[in-house]
């Protein structure tokens, strides 16, 4: 059975209806939601991971990667989120005083509320259906909810602003994960997640990082600085790059980082929500790789008259 980032009705269940009809079950927070899948209680859950207008959804960046437990992604959705300001049956727009969301979706109609409902106490809940499920009840003390318009209706609740988003070109990214093991099969149209922390903070640093995908002509579609949570000040940086690990340049690359940073949490290759190719440099297919190795063998066969080669090392 697969987990989701619920109740019913938030965007993450609306995603996951386009994996199909299988049963679910809504779990009430990003953090349950991974937790299940590690404990095994289920046997992959969907998350919501970035947003195109506020970015990365920390929760799901931080639990999904943590380095002695890291989860991994299967497949990846995208789904347009739009909000209406929905409320129960009755209440007219002036009579909104408290408004409830999940702060991604706040942080979406930061400008609609300021123009419509510039009194208005705006708080934060876990999620878009969840306040809707709260504003349902009268008792609660919130007159509206920032959600999907399926949400509102799910909860019994109407529409009175529809499309209230600052930006209305907005999307949503969620992965469906599980425990660790094999990747999907490569399709030519994939992205490659990982979280690489530094050896030690260094001028250039950073660079060392993206030269290691730079060089093998690896494209990266984010890069994003997360807390350690060890020292203040201390980041890691949480990368997807185009490409599988099957592929000889993405692996190059992949060694390269496990070369020169002190840990690399692999968080899996899986297929691309718009089946985009990525563009192949010149000498980066995995042809031109075994060309290459086999020439470089071909010169100094590995290993033959040295029975000790790292004896060399300094
Ligand atoms: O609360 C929801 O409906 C969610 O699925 C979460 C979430 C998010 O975390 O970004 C998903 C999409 C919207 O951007 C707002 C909220």
């Amino acid at each position: 059975m697969r987990g989701f980032f619920g109740p019913e009705g938030t965007f993450t269940h609306q995603a996951l209806l386009t994996l199909g009809d299988e049963p679910a079950i809504p779990l009430p927070t990003v953090k349950r939601a991974l937790d299940a899948v590690r404990s095994g209680e289920v046997e992959a859950s969907l998350v919501p991971i970035e947003n195109s207008i506020e970015g990365g959804v920390s929760a799901t960046l931080d639990y999904l990667a943590l380095p002695d437990d890291p989860l991994q992604i299967v497949q990846e959705v995208v789904i347009p989120v739009s909000f209406d300001l929905c409320v129960r049956r009755g209440t007219k727009l002036g009579q909104v005083r408290r408004v409830v969301s999940h702060p991604h979706a706040i942080a979406q109609v930061r400008g609609w509320l300021d123009e419509h409902l510039p009194d208005a106490v705006v708080v934060e809940r876990g999620s878009t259906a969840g306040a809707a499920e709260l504003v349902a009840d009268p008792a609660s003390g919130f007159d509206a909810a920032v959600c999907a318009p399926v949400a509102g209706k799910m909860y019994g609740l109407v529409s009175a602003a529809h499309h209230i988003s600052d930006n209305d070109r907005a999307a949503t990214r969620f992965v469906l994960v599980s425990r660790p093991g094999r990747s999907p099969l490569r399709t030519g149209h994939d992205k490659t997640s990982l979280v690489a922390y530094m050896r030690q903070d260094h001028p250039g640093a950073l660079l060392e990082i993206l030269q290691q995908f730079a060089v093998r002509g690896v494209n990266l579609c984010r890069i994003e600085s997360r807390p350690t949570k060890t020292t203040l000040g201390e980041y890691c940086f949480s990368i997807d790059a185009e490409g599988h690990v099957s592929e000889a340049r993405m692996a190059e690359a992949l060694m390269g980082l496990r070369r020169i940073c002190k840990d690399v949490v692999f968080l899996g290759s899986y297929p691309r929500a718009d089946r985009k190719s990525p563009k192949v440099p010149y000498g980066g297919k995995d042809s031109d790789y075994h060309e290459a190795q086999a020439w470089v063998r071909s010169i100094e066969p590995l290993g033959d008259d040295d029975p000790n080669p790292s004896s060399h090392e300094n």
